[in-house]
């Protein structure tokens, strides 16, 4: 607790989503939010963020969390944070990834880390580096995009909080942990998270949109509702990968409603041409989530049999992709890699 008796929570990557986080965690009184920024530091430091949202309303400007810094603390100089809330993407084949990042911030036993990202498998490295701490997933729907201190936020806040099943920290704990965050979080009376009790499942349904059309909005640089106009984006890709994602469910034990395949690919609006979060760092030419969200499910799937023929062919498009990105940005040379069969 700060000395107001609010609650410590650090925030990493105020981007769309995290931006959207500490605005509903300020404003409702219970928490003092330290936030890392990143590109946006300069911006956010001069004018604080500007924000346009579907709930919280248009025109919000010079909003500053409690604290901004533009480098994640080291934990032992301070005093615990509770809760440290990544709403960084979570791109594990790029370095730093998120446990490199989240890693100096963390004190053992004390805080618990929420990952409000997409993807499967995200909490592994996680758990396994800081198995006394509870490790919260979040999964949210919200459509939010910043630049440069600029947010844009236009569909519902809703998000599903609740212990990742591998958690090796006490049930109890990670229960509480729960309820005070989403209980925090709403306190702002604008927005509607809850507590999710099934975490793997709420996972996967997600994936079904995720897996399919954010992926293919990446490859294609298309909008949702111009692959349902095409037709043949949706049968040839769309619905293949979503079928392969659900029947990957299933080999997990997941068992996904009937009929949600058609659920997720009708579920944005018809004019909303909606670009989703991979397609927009597509477009930007930022790294993606690509492993996460399409290569741990194709792992998972081939441990189990399961055919995943078109969720490969995408994965091979997105990692021949996120190489151009990485040589784009230097971090990738044109050479053969010693015991390179094509060399
Ligand atoms: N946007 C959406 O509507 C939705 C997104 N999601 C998921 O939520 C997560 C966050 O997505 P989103 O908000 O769109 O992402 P954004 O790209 O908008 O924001 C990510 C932010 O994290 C910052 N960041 C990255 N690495 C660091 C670091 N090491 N230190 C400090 N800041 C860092 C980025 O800074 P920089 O600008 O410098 O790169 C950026 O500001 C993802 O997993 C996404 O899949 C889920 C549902 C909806
Ligand atoms: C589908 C959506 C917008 C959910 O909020 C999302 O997860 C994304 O764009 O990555």
């Amino acid at each position: 607790m700060d000395p107001a008796g609010k609650a410590r929570v650090l925030l990493i990557g105020s981007g769309g989503v995290g931006t959207m986080s500490c605005y509903a965690l300020e404003v409702g009184g219970k928490a003092s939010v330290t936030a890392v920024l990143r590109s946006n530091y300069d911006a956010v430091q001069k004018d604080g963020f500007s924000i346009d949202s579907i709930e919280h309303g248009n025109g919000i400007k010079g909003f500053r969390p409690s604290r901004i810094l533009n480098k994640v603390p080291d934990a032992t100089h301070e005093e615990p944070f509770e809760y440290i809330i990544v709403t960084t993407k979570n791109v594990p084949d790029v370095r730093p990834n998120v446990l490199d990042v989240i890693e100096p911030a963390v004190t053992s036993g004390a805080s618990t880390i929420v990952l409000l990202q997409n993807g499967l498998n995200i909490e592994k490295p996680i758990i396994d580096r800081f198995p006394d701490n509870v490790v919260l997933s979040g999964v949210s729907i919200i459509s939010a995009t910043e630049k440069s201190g600029n947010v844009k936020h236009e569909f519902t806040d809703s998000a599903k909080i609740g212990p990742f099943p591998s958690l090796k920290a006490p049930a109890e704990k990670a229960k509480d942990s729960a309820s005070r965050l989403v209980s925090m979080y709403n306190a702002c009376g604008k927005v509607d998270w809850s507590i999710d009790d099934n975490v793997a499942f709420t996972r996967y349904r997600k994936l079904v949109y995720n897996a399919s059309f954010n992926s293919v909005s990446a490859i294609l640089h298309m909008d949702v509702v111009r692959m349902r106009m095409t037709r043949h984006v949706i049968d040839d890709l769309i619905r293949p990968a979503m079928l392969e994602t659900i029947a990957t469910a299933k080999a997990a034990g997941v068992e996904l409603p009937d009929g949600i395949d058609h659920f997720m690919i009708c579920l944005d609006p018809a004019d909303e041409f909606f670009l989703p979060s991979m397609g927009q760092d597509a477009v930007k030419g930022n790294f993606m989530e690509v492993e996460v969200i399409v290569g741990e499910p194709l792992r998972e799937a081939e441990k189990m049999g399961v055919a995943t023929p078109t969720l490969k062919t995408i994965y091979g498009l997105l990692k021949g992709l996120q190489v151009k990105t990485k040589e784009a940005k230097g971090q990738w040379k044109p050479e053969f890699e010693e015991g390179n069969p094509y060399a």
